[in-house]
């Protein structure tokens, strides 16, 4: 990722009949080559951010730019540059893939003519659709549909592609194909892709972008993010194990004690305070514990879906 920022909103808001506040006071940067996950509930106002980036809807106030151009007078010279797959892709289902990008040629292929052939082919390529080209896009599966939706948002070798929720409606399959071609394009342009598939954020995302009823929750790059809450630790005992409860307690480095008894074994999450300390001491505690026995210990990995929760939670109630 580098400095250079590719979009920039200042305050951006959209309010749809003068009562859905849709976007609310926005401030969100993109750089450049980030692959970044757009996520939030239903109806947190993603679309309708991406819309008003593209000029296909305008701001009540507030302000954005995309390669420092005004999302309102240069949203056309915006598009040139940018690569958009809708939530909900339309395509001429008696044309094939190849007459389909053919056609998205006409538009937005600033190249030389006698490229757009060879283009059109390495596009194919790269989406795996090379086999299935010629065929009429009515036959086509969902994953392929969705793929063609991304090669026609990357036929002009965009800038930036931002993507509405390019994996949605895909078995595990076609999920892990759109995500390793994120992968790969992400080496020659700048990705912005909503979508409520939050492990597939952590897999391939370096920073998520968390909105909540129009407004900003969180911009942070996932590995601080993840880390920011990763100091609780699990541990699985059996035997006389209820004396932990009162060791664990009285330690001033750990901070929340649980526990659930399951077939005779106890699940601890022990959240910590101080991990250098937890690391020399939190088993030791347990394993010199009079007739308790250690089945199993370790640092409690944090998923997104979990920090996201209780961030959108956190909201809700606050
Ligand atoms: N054209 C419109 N007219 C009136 N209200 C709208 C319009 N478009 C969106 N909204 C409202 O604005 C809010 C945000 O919608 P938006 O589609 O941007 O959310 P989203 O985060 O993309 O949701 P989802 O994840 O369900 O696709 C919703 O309350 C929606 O009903």
């Amino acid at each position: 990722m580098s400095d250079a920022v590719v979009v920039r909103t200042t305050d951006l808001t959209k309010v749809f009949d003068e009562t859905v506040t849709a976007v609310d006071s926005l401030n969100i940067t993109v750089r450049e080559n980030a692959i970044i996950g757009f996520l939030g509930p239903n109806g947190a106002g993603k679309t309708t951010t991406i819309k008003l980036l593209l000029g296909l809807q305008h701001p009540t106030s507030g302000s954005a730019s995309v390669f420092g151009m005004d999302i309102g007078p240069d949203s056309l010279d915006i598009r040139k540059r940018v690569g958009y797959l809708a939530q909900d892709p339309r395509f001429y289902d008696y044309m094939s893939a190849r007459q389909t990008l053919r056609y998205v040629c006409r538009f937005f292929y600033e190249g030389p003519r006698d490229m757009i052939e060879e283009r059109i082919n390495e596009t194919l390529d790269i989406v795996s659709l090379t086999e299935v080209a010629d065929r009429p896009i009515k036959g086509f599966s969902v994953g392929e549909r969705q793929r063609l939706g991304i090669a026609q948002a990357y036929i002009h070798a965009p800038d930036l592609l931002i993507l509405d929720e390019p994996a949605a409606s895909l078995d595990p399959m076609g999920r892990r194909d759109v995500l390793e071609l994120l992968m790969q394009l992400r080496k020659k342009t700048t990705i912005l892709y909503s979508t409520h598939i939050l492990s597939d954020v952590q897999r391939v995302s370096d920073e998520v972008i968390i909105i909540n009823k129009g407004k900003l929750v969180t911009q942070s790059n996932i590995d601080r993010l993840l880390a920011d809450k990763d100091s609780s630790y699990s541990l699985v005992t059996r035997g006389d194990s209820d004396v932990l409860h009162d060791i664990f307690s009285a330690q001033a480095w750990i901070g929340r004690v649980l526990h659930n008894v399951e077939n005779g074994q106890y699940h601890w999450d022990i959240s910590v305070k101080d991990i250098e300390i937890a690391e020399g001491h939190l088993l030791k505690l347990a394993l010199t514990a009079n007739g308790v026995f250690v089945v199993d210990f370790g640092r409690r990995k944090h998923h997104l879906e979990e920090v996201f929760m209780n961030l959108v939670e956190g909201e809700k109630s606050g």
